[in-house]
Order: C-alpha cells, then structure tokens, then sequence
C-alpha cells in the first residue's frame, strides 16, 4: 500500500468501508435478486454465494417486482436476449425505479442489435444504481444516452460483442458522465461505474480509482464480468454504491490471483475462482491498492 499521504485521509475511510462492506455481507448474507444471461446464470448465483449472500433468478416483470420487495439489491444483465425481454426489461426498470430499488446493471454487448439498444436506451430515465461492464460497453451506454458534449467524439470506438476491444482508460470521462447520471436519478442519491480489465476502474463522477491486479485468466472463463456484477449488487444490498463497486472488483482481482496460483487451465481456474470468492478476507481486500486519479 503507497498512498500518496495528503490522500490518507480519504483513502483510509474508505478502506474502512469497503472493509466494513465485506464484513457485513458476510454476516448478513444478503439476497441479491438477477435477471441475468442463460451463458453464465450458474457462475453468478454460486458467485454471489461464494462471496457470502445468496441468489434468487427472476424473468417475469410481476415476480422480479415482488422479489425486489424481500432482495436487498438487484442486478440486470442483457447478455442474451429473448423476444418477450423487449417489454419485459423497460418494465422491471420503471418500477424498481418508482418503488426506489437500487440495481446494477451489466450492459453486456452495448451497441449491438436493435433490441438491446432499445432496452438499453429506456434505462436512460430509469437507469440503475451501478453499471458494471468493459470499457466498450461503457463508452456505448454513454454514446446511446446521450451523456458526451456535442462536440466530443471516440473515433476508435466501435459495437464489441461480449468482449472489449477498448481499453479501459478510453473509458474515463464516459464512465463519470455515466456515474452523474446514475447519482442524479438514484434512490440512494449516489451511484457508480466500474468498468473492468487489466487495470479496473471505479468512479462515482467525482472521484476516480485505479484498481491493479487480478488475473488475464479472468478473460478465458465465461462470466468473470457478469459474476463480477452480481457480486457488486451483493455489495449494493449492503453499502453505498462507490464502496459496493470497490469492494466487488477488489475482491475479483484478489481472488483471481489466487486461483492463478492454484489452477492449471480453465476449468480449475473457475472452481479455484469460487473457493478464492469465499476465502479472501474482508482485511485482504481493503488492503488492495488503490490508486485515486484524476
Ligand atoms: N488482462 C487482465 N488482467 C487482469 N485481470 C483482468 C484482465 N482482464 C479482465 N480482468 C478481470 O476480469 C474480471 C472481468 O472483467 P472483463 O473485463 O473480462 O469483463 P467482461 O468483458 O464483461 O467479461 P464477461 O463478459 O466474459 O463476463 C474483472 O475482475 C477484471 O479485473
Ligand atoms: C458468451 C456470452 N454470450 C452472451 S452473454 C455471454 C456471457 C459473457 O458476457
Ligand atoms: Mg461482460
């Protein structure tokens, strides 16, 4: 840990929290609720179990409702796409925004088909608490919701499929656009974007974090993302949005290199993954770097 010292103050609360979140959930155990894609539904709910909460799946409008009644926070993930989702997700959006839930979204493959631009474009004025994705991701959901100066363009920036093709810091300023926006609707009065790879980001709008570490196995497992982002609405059920996302991507990046270690490929790197998810400690996470950034 090298905090730059005039920093001190303000990092270490906020180790503080993330600490407390880690804490908390696992005395908790706190329910968070996802609609979630059919690729990787499995390594989210045993994701969010291995972190120390628990998982409910959910599809249809009337029962995400009723569920979001007893869930602590929820999580929405438009990886794959079915026919009765195009009116199925603006609904469950404009009601959990009326009834105050908060929520994380993972914009998986923004940019790509119709469908999943119009259902990402109707969260623009119910949007969620926190958006998890890539860095592609993230400049598309900002392009979409019309979050850039007129005049500011990303030339480089093209649809990526579930995989970036961005790097992360191409991402800064859509990411703190994203995140104002999200503040100004939340029901908590905050949100967050963390926006992931080799070097992760997290902001709040106002300040920004770098997060180094975790594990380029990450990117040969399906799902590091979105278990990553039912993970961060597992935090969300019991801490501030900013703390929430922190302590989520913190404890992927300490976890994977846990399971690095101790796999030999793929397939045991995801079951490493998961004992890791479980094993870390919450003084291990707030431990991490934390690099705070303009
Ligand atoms: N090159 C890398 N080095 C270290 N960690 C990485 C790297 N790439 C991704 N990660 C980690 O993997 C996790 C998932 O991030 P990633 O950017 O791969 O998400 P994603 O593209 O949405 O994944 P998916 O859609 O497959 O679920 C994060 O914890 C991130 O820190
Ligand atoms: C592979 C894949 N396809 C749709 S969602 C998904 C999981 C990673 O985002
Ligand atoms: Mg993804």
């Amino acid at each position: 840990m090298s905090d730059d010292s005039s920093a001190n103050d303000a990092l270490g609360t906020l180790r503080a929290a993330i600490k407390q979140a880690v804490t908390d959930v696992h005395e908790q155990t706190p329910l968070a609720q996802s609609f979630t894609n059919f690729v990787t539904i499995n390594l989210v709910a045993n994701a969010q179990l291995a972190a120390g909460g628990t998982a409910a799946m959910s599809y249809l409008p009337d029962d995400v409702i009723a569920t979001a009644e007893i869930a602590g926070s929820n999580y929405i993930n438009v990886g794959t796409l079915l026919p009765f989702f195009k009116d199925a997700l603006p609904e469950i959006a404009r009601k959990l925004h009326e009834n105050g839930k908060t929520w994380v979204l993972d914009p998986v493959a923004a940019g790509i088909g119709e469908t999943r631009t119009f259902i990402l474009e109707s969260f623009r004025d119910a949007p969620p608490t926190i958006v998890r994705g890539n860095a592609s991701e993230v400049i598309a959901l900002d392009a979409m919701w019309g979050l850039a100066d007129a005049d500011s363009t990303d030339p480089t920036t093209r649809p990526a499929g579930v995989e970036a093709v961005d790097e992360v810091d191409a991402a800064i300023d859509a990411a703190k656009r994203v995140a104002r926006h999200l503040a100004k609707h939340s029901p908590v009065g905050k949100g967050a974007v963390a926006v992931s790879g080799a070097v992760d980001l997290v902001t709040d709008g106002e300040r920004t974090f770098r997060l180094p570490g975790g594990s380029a196995m990450m990117t040969k497992i399906t799902g590091a993302g979105c278990s990553l982002g039912g993970v961060t609405a597992t935090y969300l059920a019991v801490a501030e949005p900013l703390v929430a996302a922190l302590a989520a991507s913190l404890l992927y990046d300490r976890a994977s290199e846990i399971a690095e270690v101790k796999s030999d490929g793929p397939g045991s790197f995801q079951v490493a993954l998961l004992d890791a998810l479980w094993n870390v400690t919450a003084d291990q996470v707030a431990a991490s770097d934390i690099i705070e950034t303009n």
